[in-house]
């Protein structure tokens, strides 16, 4: 028997104990399957070995009408009774070397990997792929530690880049940050990950089939854009399946009737000085605000919240905790995070923050002003051995001075975060790194109040509570939204100055109506 050829693009991982209880483990297998899923490895932690065994051969009935290959988690006895296409082994487990030894030439080995030195390691052995884990925190099993895209890369950039051997990421990936992982953590020179291994996002969603679809489509996007970026050309080709710019704006009306319909209700993780202006901002729109600074409650939370705002405008270690945690959790539900990094450049405390929670969860919406979303070019641009890995984002003057070409900053981070990016100022610029957009409301006022940018966060996660599937169009409209007020705010006879703004802007925030959103918005489709 040869060694199959394997294509490692979506790798199922299961897990009895987590799958959805509609259906049995040999259902979800063969679901996933016909959803795309490439290579599976069983894996079963209660298991006896003749139970095992047992398992073993039904799902390998599967996986074998589909030519799919099935590997054995930990258990080689069980991989070698049943002629498994090949085995997984952990650091903790038997080693790679007596794996091979007992496996033979022709099956596939995989071994988990957190460091390059493991990663080497596993070259050396004679692995066939390496699991590189815990990409972002999970509910799965309980990691020591993150790696985040970055250490990913970190990780790809240690295997020559002549080296067969493939790579899977692994932990916490979702269908909603797939596509971050795979372009973010592109190594430095060209290596991108062969695949995703995914236990919770297939095994316990509702519909295997639609989640395996969903996940290989953003990996097979992420790896396109991942091979234009290390060709040095971030237009790149592909096409995406989005309402149009102009369909996103006839629809604002409608959500800004939804979100007050629905009053979705967001967890904020804010600042001391802002707290009260962005609940109250919350409300006077229509949403609903908790303001929940504990770690200790954000797991209960992230059940009942619809988004999430993460400020880091007074950063306490407590806060910082709680950020860690509210993002793990709203990750694992998909609840969206919009993360606002207030000074973001300002201090080593700042900027080391807003890298931890850049590696340490996805975020959907990064809004920030000029300054900040130019520390966040630095944090995620550059970080290659030779430098060679610098985000080509044509436009940047002088970081922290402002851009000459703002609209190509946030494209290309949006691109590259697999996020969408807001970048507020006199103009907003917006983007998810295929639609590009300047809006021209809004007033000088709200930059002569304190938190008007922060409110904006709020009412960005508003919006993205009821518009799960199109973040972008969350931002635009929660800024709209806000720009609006502030106009309508400072047009009235009773506002004589900041103070008095400050009260009518809340005010105009209730009063807004849906037409509005429509008649009056100056936004303008930017093509870069
Ligand atoms: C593809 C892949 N990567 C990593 C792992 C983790 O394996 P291990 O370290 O043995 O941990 P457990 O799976 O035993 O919890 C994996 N299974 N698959
Ligand atoms: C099985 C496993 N191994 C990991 C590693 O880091 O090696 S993380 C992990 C769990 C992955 O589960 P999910 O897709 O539900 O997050």
């Amino acid at each position: 028997m040869v060694k199959p050829t394997v294509d490692y693009s979506l790798y199922l991982v299961t897990d009895s104990g987590l799958n959805h209880p509609s259906r049995t483990l040999l259902q979800s297998v063969e679901d996933s399957i016909l959803g795309g899923v490439t290579l599976v490895q069983l894996r079963e932690k209660n298991l006896d070995t003749p139970a095992f065994i047992d398992l073993a051969r039904k799902v390998h009935a599967v996986t074998k009408k589909y030519n799919v290959p099935l590997l054995i988690n930990d258990n080689l006895e069980v991989a070698l009774a049943i002629d498994a296409e090949g085995a997984h082994v952990g650091q903790d487990d038997i080693t790679c070397v007596e794996a091979r030894r007992l496996l033979g030439p022709n099956k596939i080995l995989g071994i988990s990997t957190g460091t390059p030195e493991e990663a080497q390691k596993a070259l050396a052995d004679g692995a066939d792929y390496i699991g590189i884990g815990t990409c972002f925190m999970t509910q799965t099993k309980s990691p020591k530690r993150t790696l985040g895209p970055i250490g990913v890369r970190t990780i790809l950039e240690a295997i020559p880049a002549e080296s067969e051997m493939k790579t899977v990421v692994i932990g916490g990936i979702k269908h909603d940050n797939t596509r971050r992982v795979v372009t973010h953590s592109a190594g430095g020179h060209g290596r991108i990950v062969d695949g995703i291994a995914v236990v919770t996002g297939i095994v316990g969603a509702q519909d295997a089939k639609l989640a395996s679809e969903q996940l290989l489509s953003e990996f097979r996007i992420g790896h396109e854009l991942a091979t234009t970026k290390h060709q040095n050309n971030i237009r790149g080709s592909v096409q995406d399946a989005r309402a149009s710019v102009e369909d996103v704006i006839k629809s604002f009306p409608q959500m800004l009737t939804t979100l007050r319909e629905k009053s979705p209700l967001t967890h904020h993780i804010s600042n001391f000085v802002v707290m009260n202006d962005t609940a109250n901002a919350t409300l006077a729109l229509g949403g609903s605000p908790i303001m929940a600074p504990s770690a200790v409650e954000a797991e209960d939370l992230s059940k009942v919240v619809s988004s999430v705002v993460l400020n880091i405008g007074t950063l306490t270690d407590s806060f910082v905790d709680c950020m860690y945690e509210a993002g793990k959790h709203a990750n694992a539900q998909s609840k969206p995070i919009v993360f606002d990094p207030v000074g973001a450049g300002a201090t080593k405390l700042r900027e080391e923050t807003t890298r931890k929670i850049l590696n340490a969860m996805h975020v959907d919406i990064i809004k920030g002003n000029a300054g900040e979303i130019s520390t966040i070019a630095k944090i995620i641009g550059g970080s290659g051995p030779d430098k060679t890995e610098t985000i080509t984002m044509r436009g940047v003057d002088s970081l922290g001075s402002g851009f000459s070409n703002p609209a190509a900053v946030v494209q290309a981070i949006a691109r590259r975060e697999g996020a969408v990016v807001a970048m507020t100022g006199v103009t907003d610029y917006v983007s998810d790194g295929f639609r590009t957009v300047a809006i021209e409301n809004g007033h000088a006022y709200q930059g002569r109040i304190t938190g008007s940018g922060c409110m904006i966060a709020s009412s960005i996660a508003s919006f993205a509570a009821i518009s799960p599937n199109d973040h972008f169009a969350a931002a635009v409209a929660g800024i709209l939204a806000l720009n609006l007020a502030g106009e309508h705010a400072a047009a009235r006879v009773d506002v004589h100055g900041p103070g008095t703004f400050r009260a009518a802007f809340i005010d105009e925030m209730a009063n807004l109506t849906p037409q509005q959103m429509l008649d009056e918005a100056r936004i303008k489709t930017v093509t870069i």
